[in-house]
């Protein structure tokens, strides 16, 4: 048990400072919330091509064009800054936090059996898009609040997946 816990290391609080600099910063990000949704889905799709065996839609297509108008990836970029939103809305609430984190971690642990390592994935994929598009808001400052928050993230799902009981072995993407 102990060697599966290393990825359960939780990162410190994050303090009020970098709370007020993740909310400064996702507003100007959400202002722009489908572009950058669509933007950062896109880039996970294309630098980590095993990530789309998970949707029925696009799984098969390469095109980067014909990705950006699934509309199945569309959906779930919205889904994914309306989940972020929650979370950065709710930074001083841990409760409110643990229960999105769960809610996502359940669903797609038990019905999607997706990997959880595509979480950390995404989460260097989110930072890097975001750098790119918003070099004057994130700052090193800014991008290092941004790793701590979604490497809490990550633990977070990470646990919920361990709590659930997953097993790499039982998905069906064979
Ligand atoms: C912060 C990260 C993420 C958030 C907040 C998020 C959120 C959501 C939400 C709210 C839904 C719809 C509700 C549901 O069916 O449970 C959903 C569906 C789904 N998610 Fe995610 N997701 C995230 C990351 C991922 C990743 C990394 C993958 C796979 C690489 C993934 C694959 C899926 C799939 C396959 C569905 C079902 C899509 C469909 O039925 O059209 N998600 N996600």
């Amino acid at each position: 048990m102990q060697g599966e816990t290393d990825h359960l290391e939780r990162p410190s609080p994050l303090t009020d400072k970098e709370r007020v600099m993740i909310q400064d910063s996702w507003a100007k990000v959400y202002e722009n919330c489908d572009d950058a949704g669509v933007a950062i889905l896109v880039r996970l799709f294309v630098n980590f091509p095993s990530s789309k065996q998970y949707f029925s839609q696009f799984k098969h297509i390469e095109d980067v064009e014909e990705l950006e108008t699934s509309s199945q990836l569309r959906k779930h970029a919205h889904r994914v800054m309306n989940a972020l939103n929650t979370l950065v809305e709710s930074l001083e609430n841990a409760e409110k936090v643990a229960s999105v984190l769960k809610s996502v971690g359940k669903a797609h642990a038990i019905r999607h059996k997706v990997d959880p390592i595509y979480f950390k994935i995404l989460s260097g994929v989110i930072l890097e898009v975001l750098g790119e598009a918003f070099p004057q808001v994130v700052t090193p400052e800014v991008g290092a609040a941004w790793t701590k928050l979604l490497a809490t993230v990550y633990t977070g799902i990470a646990a919920v997946y361990e709590e659930v009981g997953w097993n790499k072995n039982s998905t069906s993407s064979g």
